[in-house]
């Protein structure tokens, strides 16, 4: 059986337009011989569709498209998909009860429903809220295709190996029973997001789980930057020796191929076909090597499909002359072509004149468009105007001032030219409140908000790999907020590399304050780094949407409450 994995692209709630790119996949697998054509999870709505998922308007839309359309298609070639399924749960007989919904797997064979799988496992931590939408299955069964019994399972479904975890987050394991009733197979279909170190955690889970229960492993996954999460697909097949058959690049769709079959009653075997879009590691060879060019691929994706998905086309960006800006301006340049995007430099009295050089530097090796408005009238009439006797004092809210008439410039270039505007603050700034609100945090994406400082310089460097784009001074200067004289970020902050090491332990790992301070930190400045952080929140809350690439990020996988103290 020649079997397509069809790493897809979806928008989210553009039930057509997915339907559509389903069947032109189809059609290509279809012509290179494929059986069998195998689709992400909620691959027809896009994933995660959230709260459309509560709009009966949409299930019927969904409805609608799964019997009108991708049930004649596979007159033409076996297709599961993963779709959104209203009524009782499956193996129930009628659908009466409309108020259940469920993630399924369906097969879809000779122009009709063959067999369903609903998701048994519902993630509900992080960034995922499942079980807010959907029931769980009720049974796992595996589902026949010619002399082939598929395991079907859907995403989180496989993440609860107990050997692998050496723990269970819940009392099924999915892959074990449809194994222990006859799965000749497992098929994963997925929408998991990739953040840094994700590709390589995925892809040693499923060669263990391939390995424990000597069956090969089909992983479908999405690609797509959908808000804050950025899928990057590496769809891949193992053997059931654990050896990765082939593998679909990361960040980009792509449609992969590979023969299965069984030589006699010998074990089902797997081999890549062909060559259209995808890669094929030589046996046994290493996993790819995660590093810091993946969250810069991720990033590039992120921007570049939240514009095209947002119905924008071109970004504008505040030039500094720091790092946060050039390095944000370059990604955008990679994302959407530098003709589509705009540098701003907005120089004040403040500005060093090296400041003001590498940002109009920066615009000409990236090749953007460049303006420079000096914000000094417009600062001074602001001083005037609020103080009594028309001279400054120097204070925080005369500081600030400046990040906000940038802000205002940015967003009215943006409402006059169609511009939407990115955000530079980076995670560790983000975290501890260094930024201002209606200032520089003005803005559409904030592209990033899960950067740490010591990884926004990695990316500087990979940025530069081949010829200096970043300037080096860029690269080599105190940062600064330049909104004072002689103001470097250190006035106010610890070393980044302290800082973001002490923000992964309480961000990420979820860490004491004690058992941060154990790890070699001052308790009273780990202390003050936590309260900054949580103090914080409100600002957060009112940020613009930010791109995630680490495993915690603030947003939508971090609900912490404004309103509270510890105590
Ligand atoms: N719990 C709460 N809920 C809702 N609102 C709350 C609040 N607590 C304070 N506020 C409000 O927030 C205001 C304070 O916040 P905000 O106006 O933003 O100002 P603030 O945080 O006081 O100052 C901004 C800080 O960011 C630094 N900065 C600015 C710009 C760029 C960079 C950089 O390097 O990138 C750094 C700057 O040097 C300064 O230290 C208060 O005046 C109050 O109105
Ligand atoms: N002179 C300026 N001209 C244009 N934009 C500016 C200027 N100063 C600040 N900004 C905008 O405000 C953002 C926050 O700037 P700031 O320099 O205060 O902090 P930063 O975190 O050190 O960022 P960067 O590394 O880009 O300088 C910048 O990234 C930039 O987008
Ligand atoms: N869609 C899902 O079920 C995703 C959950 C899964 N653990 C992942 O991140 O890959």
């Amino acid at each position: 059986m020649r079997v397509a994995m069809a790493q897809l692209n979806p928008t989210i709630g553009d039930i057509g337009g997915n339907v559509t790119k389903i069947r032109q996949v189809a059609v290509k697998a279809c012509r290179a011989g494929a059986d069998l054509v195998v689709f992400p999870e909620l691959a027809v709505t896009g994933y995660p569709p959230r709260d459309l998922l509560c709009r009966r308007d949409f299930l019927q839309r969904v409805e609608r498209a799964l019997a009108e359309e991708i049930a004649p298609m596979s007159r033409e070639v076996a297709l599961v998909v993963g779709a959104p399924v209203r009524g009782a749960a499956q193996g129930d007989g009628e659908n009466t009860d409309r108020d259940f919904l469920y993630n399924a797997a369906l097969l879809y064979t000779e122009g009709k429903l063959a067999g369903r799988q609903d998701k048994s496992l519902l993630p509900n931590y992080d960034v995922f809220d499942e079980s807010r939408y959907f029931k769980p299955a009720g049974q796992r069964t595996p589902v026949p295709l010619g002399e082939l019994n598929l395991g079907l399972t859907i995403c989180e479904d496989i993440w609860n190996d107990k050997d692998y975890w050496n723990r269970q987050l819940y009392e099924v394991d999915p892959v074990e029973e449809l194994v222990a009733r006859g799965a000749d197979l497992v098929l994963n279909i997925s929408a998991s997001p990739y953040h840094y170190g994700k590709i390589g955690l995925r892809l040693d889970m499923l060669r263990s789980i391939a390995r424990k229960h000597h069956r090969p492993v089909i992983y479908v996954n999405q690609i797509g930057g959908n808000d804050e999460l950025i899928f990057d697909g590496t769809s891949l097949a193992v053997d059931a020796g654990g050896e990765v058959v082939c593998l679909a690049a990361s960040f980009e769709e792509g449609l992969v191929l590979l023969e299965m079959g069984r030589e006699r009653s010998g074990p089902l075997f797997l081999e890549p076909v062909g060559k259209i879009d995808f890669q094929v590691p030589g046996a046994g060879s290493a996993l790819p090597r995660e590093d810091i060019s993946y969250v810069y691929r991720a990033l590039v994706l992120g921007i570049r499909d939240y514009l095209r998905k947002t119905g924008f086309q071109k970004a504008l960006v505040g030039l500094s002359g720091g790092i946060d800006s050039s390095v944000t301006a370059a990604l955008a340049a990679a994302a959407l072509g530098p003709e589509n995007v705009l540098g701003v430099s907005m120089p004040s009295r403040y500005s060093s004149p090296g400041s003001r050089s590498d940002a109009r530097i920066l615009a000409e090796n990236l090749g953007i468009a460049f303006r420079e408005i000096p914000i000094e009238g417009m600062f001074s009439a602001f001083l005037k105007a609020m103080n009594r006797d028309g001279s400054p004092c120097g204070d925080l809210a005369e500081e600030n001032i400046q990040a906000r008439i940038r802000g205002n410039i940015l967003m009215f270039i943006s409402n006059r030219e169609g511009y939407l505007t990115l955000t530079t603050g980076n995670k560790s700034e983000m975290a501890v409140g260094y930024c201002t609100l209606y200032g520089d945090m003005s803005g559409g994406l904030a592209v990033l908000a899960d950067v740490p400082k010591v990884m926004v310089y990695q990316l500087a460097r990979y940025i530069n790999r081949e010829r200096e784009i970043i300037p080096e001074s860029v690269l080599v200067k105190p940062p600064s907020a330049e909104l004072r004289p002689n103001q470097v970020d250190q006035d106010s902050l610890p070393p980044y590399e302290v800082l973001d090491t002490i923000l992964q332990a309480y961000i990420e790992e979820e860490k004491s304050a004690e058992e941060i301070a154990a790890l070699g930190f001052d308790p009273a400045l780990v202390r003050e780094v936590i309260r900054r952080v949580d103090r914080a929140e409100y600002k957060r809350r009112q940020a613009a949407p930010g791109l995630r690439v680490t495993a915690r990020a603030f947003g939508m996988g971090r609900r912490m409450p404004i309103a509270w103290r510890a105590g």
